[in-house]
Order: C-alpha cells, then sequence, then structure tokens
C-alpha cells in the first residue's frame, strides 16, 4: 500500500432532525455548529441528512426513507434486520479500551421503530445531502447524529448503514478528551466518558448476556460496570484532592479584584486574556480549545492588582455530565467580582448563544455575580450593525481582542467598576510592622501616607472586604 504524506482525514456524514418549534434557521445553525464540532474533532463533513419529523423515531431516528438514503451514501444496507453488516467500530473501540472492559459489545435489535415511518412526509431543510464530487470519493464512514441517541438506537443505525454512529454528546467529550491537558482537567474528563460509556455498555451488552444464559451477578458486563464504579471512585478521590488544593488557592486569593471571562466556545474569551493579561493562553479557531482555568494579573499591573481568569467555553446541550465535571473551573467564575460575559458579535445565533451561557451559569448561581455584556470580534461588523447592537445594549461594550485601543478601552472599565466598590478608609501600621506594609499596596491603592507616634498612617481605597482584613491583620 503507497504511503500517503498527508494523513487521511475520515469523512462524515450528518444527520439531524428538525423537530416542530425548531425553524429552519435554528435548524441550520445547529448542523452548521455539528459541522464545526466534527471538524474539530477532525472529521471531514461530506453529506448531511436532515428530516422533518414530530420527533426522532424512537428505534432509528429517522424514518425508514431517509434511513434508506443514509444508508445509500455510507454502502450500508438501509434496514437492522439480522444479517445487516456486524462491526464494531473504531470509536466503539476506543471507548471500551477507555474503560478497560475489553467488551465486544454486539449489537442488538431492540427498540426499533414499528410506526409505519414511511406514511410520515420526509422534506429536506437543507441542500440534498452529497457534497462530494463523483470522482471515486471513499465513502464516509462516520454517521454523526445531532440528537442523544440512546444505545438501541446507536446500534440500529450502525447496523443499518455500516457506519460508525456518534451522538452530539459523544462528539464533544471526544474533543474534551483531546484537549485536555492538566491532569485535572484529565480527569474530569475522564469521569464524563466513563458515565458517557457506562450506561451503552449496559444496554449493548444486556443480549448478549440473555444470549448466552449468563447469570447477571457475574457477567462480563457486570465485571466492566464494576471496574467503571472502581475507576470512577478512583478518579473522583484524586479529583477531590487537587480541588483541595485549589480551594486553597482561591481562598488565599479571595481578597483580590477577580474577573472571569465566559462565554460561548470560540467567542474569543483567551483572545482577550492575552491582550489584557499579555499571557500566552492557546487562542485557536476550534470549539473548546481552552479547558483549563488560568488565571493572570492584568498587564500593566494596577495597585491593586486586577486577576484576570479564562474559562471553559458553553455550548448548546453541553452533556450535563461534563458540566458536572467542570464544576471545579466554573467555580472560578462564581467567586469572581466581576464576570465579562463575552459573545461572538459576528456571529447570528449571538444571542442563542448567550442564553445558554447565562443559564449553565444560573445553574452554578452565578447569576448574582456582577456582569457586563462584551460584544467581541467587531472588526467583522459593519458600522450599522454594531450601533443597531448598542442601541439595544446599551451597557454592553462593544470591541475586538485584535484591537490594541479596544483592550485599553475594556480594561479602563474593568477598572472603573473597581474603583466603584471601593471604599477609602485609614490604616495604622505600627512601627514594628513597618516589614509588611507591601501588603498593604499589593491590596489597596495608597492615597496618601504619614507618620506618628503609632506608626505610619495610610490613606487607602480598596474593597470593602481587603481593608477589614489588612485593618485586623495589623491590629494583632
Ligand atoms: N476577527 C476576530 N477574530 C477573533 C477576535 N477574537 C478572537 N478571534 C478569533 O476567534 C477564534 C477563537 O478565539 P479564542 O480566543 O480561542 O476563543 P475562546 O472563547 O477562548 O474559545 P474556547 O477556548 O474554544 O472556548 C480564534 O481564531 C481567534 O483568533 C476578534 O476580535 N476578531
Ligand atoms: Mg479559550
Amino acid at each position: 500500500m503507497a504511503i500517503s504524506t498527508l494523513p487521511e482525514r475520515p469523512r462524515a456524514v450528518l444527520v439531524g432532525v428538525q423537530l416542530p418549534g425548531v425553524s429552519d434557521e435554528e435548524h441550520a445553525a445547529d448542523f452548521a455548529e455539528l459541522r464545526r464540532l466534527v471538524h474539530t474533532l477532525g472529521y471531514d463533513t461530506v453529506a448531511t441528512v436532515s428530516q422533518k419529523r414530530e420527533r426522532l423515531a424512537t428505534g432509528t431516528v429517522l424514518g425508514t426513507g431517509k434511513l434508506k438514503e443514509l444508508a445509500a451514501l455510507t454502502g450500508g444496507s438501509g434496514v437492522i434486520a439480522s444479517g445487516a453488516q456486524d462491526r464494531t467500530s473504531k470509536a466503539r473501540e476506543k471507548w471500551e479500551a477507555a474503560a478497560s472492559t475489553g467488551s465486544e459489545s454486539e449489537p442488538e435489535d431492540e427498540d426499533v421503530d414499528e410506526e409505519a415511518d414511511d406514511a410520515e412526509p420526509e422534506e429536506d431543510a437543507l441542500p440534498p445531502p452529497s457534497e462530494e464530487d463523483d470522482k471515486a470519493e471513499p465513502r464516509p464512514t462516520v454517521v454523526v447524529v445531532d440528537h442523544e441517541l440512546s444505545p438501541g438506537q446507536l446500534r440500529n443505525l450502525e447496523k443499518a448503514t455500516g457506519a460508525t454512529v456518534m451522538d452530539r454528546a459523544g462528539v464533544i467529550v471526544d474533543i474534551f478528551h483531546r484537549h485536555a491537558k492538566s491532569h485535572e482537567a484529565r480527569m474530569q474528563v475522564e469521569i464524563a466518558r466513563l458515565n458517557y460509556l457506562a450506561p451503552r455498555l449496559r444496554e449493548s451488552s444486556g443480549g448478549r448476556e440473555r444470549q448466552q444464559g449468563r447469570g447477571a451477578g457475574d457477567s462480563a458486563v457486570e465485571l466492566d460496570r464494576r471496574k467503571i464504579r472502581d475507576r470512577l471512585a478512583e478518579l473522583r478521590e484524586g479529583l477531590a484532592a487537587i480541588q483541595k488544593d485549589q480551594d486553597h488557592r482561591r481562598y488565599a486569593r479571595r481578597d483580590q479584584l477577580r474577573v472571569a471571562l465566559v462565554g460561548y466556545t470560540n467567542a474569543g474569551k483567551s483572545s482577550l486574556m492575552r491582550a489584557l493579561t499579555g499571557s500566552t493562553v492557546l487562542v485557536a479557531d476550534q470549539l473548546f480549545a481552552t479547558l483549563d482555568t488560568t488565571v493572570r494579573a492584568m498587564q500593566p499591573e494596577t495597585r491593586p492588582r486586577i486577576l484576570v481568569s479564562d474559562t471553559v467555553g458553553f455550548i448548546q446541550k453541553l452533556p450535563h455530565d461534563l458540566v458536572a465535571s467542570f464544576r471545579s473551573t466554573l467555580d472560578e467564575a462564581l467567586e469572581a467580582s466581576l464576570l465579562l460575559y463575552v459573545v461572538d458579535a459576528s456571529d447570528p445565533t449571538w444571542a442563542a448563544q448567550l442564553e445558554v451561557t447565562r443559564a449553565v451559569l444560573r445553574e452554578i448561581g452565578a447569576d448574582s455575580v456582577p456582569s457586563k455584556l462584551v460584544f467581541n470580534k467587531a472588526d467583522r461588523l459593519e458600522a450599522p450593525a454594531k450601533e443597531a447592537l448598542l442601541a439595544k445594549h446599551p451597557d454592553a461594550l462593544m470591541l475586538s481582542a485584535h484591537q490594541p485601543d479596544d483592550v485599553v478601552m475594556l480594561r479602563k472599565n474593568i477598572i472603573a467598576f473597581f474603583e466603584s466598590s471601593m471604599v477609602e478608609a485609614d490604616l495604622v501600621i505600627p512601627y514594628a510592622r513597618q516589614g509588611r506594609i507591601s501588603e498593604v499596596y499589593e491590596h489597596t491603592t495608597v492615597v496618601s501616607q504619614a507618620y506618628d507616634e503609632s506608626g505610619s498612617r495610610l490613606r487607602v481605597r480598596g474593597l470593602p472586604g481587603a481593608i477589614a482584613k489588612l485593618t485586623q491583620s495589623f491590629q494583632e
């Protein structure tokens, strides 16, 4: 076989059902986002298959006619009857290897949709599926469904298409797995992956267990499940230890001025982080480039310092386990004094994206933290579009992370926010404690300084909490 210089990118077909209440625009935006997710994973989308339905077909998501259309693209039989192509996909092998189960996961025919799907109208909401040029291109080997699939649906679709089938949650969990760098993020992702895998493992192997007449107690599946449970317990313990350490560090930072950048994935949070702090956090035109929270002081440094946190991005239909496992990075947002909701103003779906961000933060109780809306990527908008947005959101900031002047403006806004919550007070530092005077400079702005018999008397501006703490510490 010839050795090609470029690694071949797997070819994927996207599948989505347009449910009642979902507009054509929303449906198209869902597909566009799924395409980006799939691209981030390293696959090329070569076709899309879409259908309007009242609900997902219980067995196969699509109706029988559409399923045949899909199977024609992938080279599958289009039916779920036994004897259809039966293979364990690469993706599945990977999942199962991750859980160290070695399960052979035989597909089953349960949960097949018995209803007459042909009776339903089948309409294309998107242009006809194939974007392939008709040279002898290899067939797509991956089918990505924009909905959460039950284990049965996943098996059935794999049987009918002969391709590897993934759902949206699976794609997201896989991207997280690839992008996780720190020890902590890797542990969090593994927890999410095992939680994602466990129910699929159970159902997919249920048929096999029964067929082979094994007792449920000592079956391979039971063993696999136990292994997963043990591994999850181990991971949770390890994570708790790391998080304790982080809690300490957060506790030490509690009186500092902190602002967190939050928002939809790819909105430009890390770009703003770089611009504000001069740090070299990863910026990439990918979804979920950032999975670890980074905290850096704003540069040039202010007195007191202002710390900026870059956080993991959000996405619609984020698997719940992932939200839960990234909770500690979100705690960072919870403890900030100011949240900057960063949106990509050039994305037509920015409002829906902002709502997703707000909903997740609401869920963790961060909606009471003062916030500011930041329209980023303003360089991609024409003046009238910018004006219209600002007219509707007069308190928002309109800027581009790539424009140094805009970054200065953002910086001034951040400083002004903290200034407005500061109070002035007098601190007396006894002569015996002069060695610790730098603590005052670290946490407050010193307005004036005088000396008398009790020590140095400083007039300072700072957050009420920081001043109370300093006052107490110099009295002890
Ligand atoms: N034109 C333009 N592009 C921008 C701007 N800000 C960021 N980008 C680009 O948008 C892409 C995503 O930027 P990031 O800063 O990585 O976005 P993020 O919000 O950190 O994304 P995740 O970490 O994936 O959640 C990159 O290709 C950036 O270069 C901007 O103001 N204007
Ligand atoms: Mg980022």
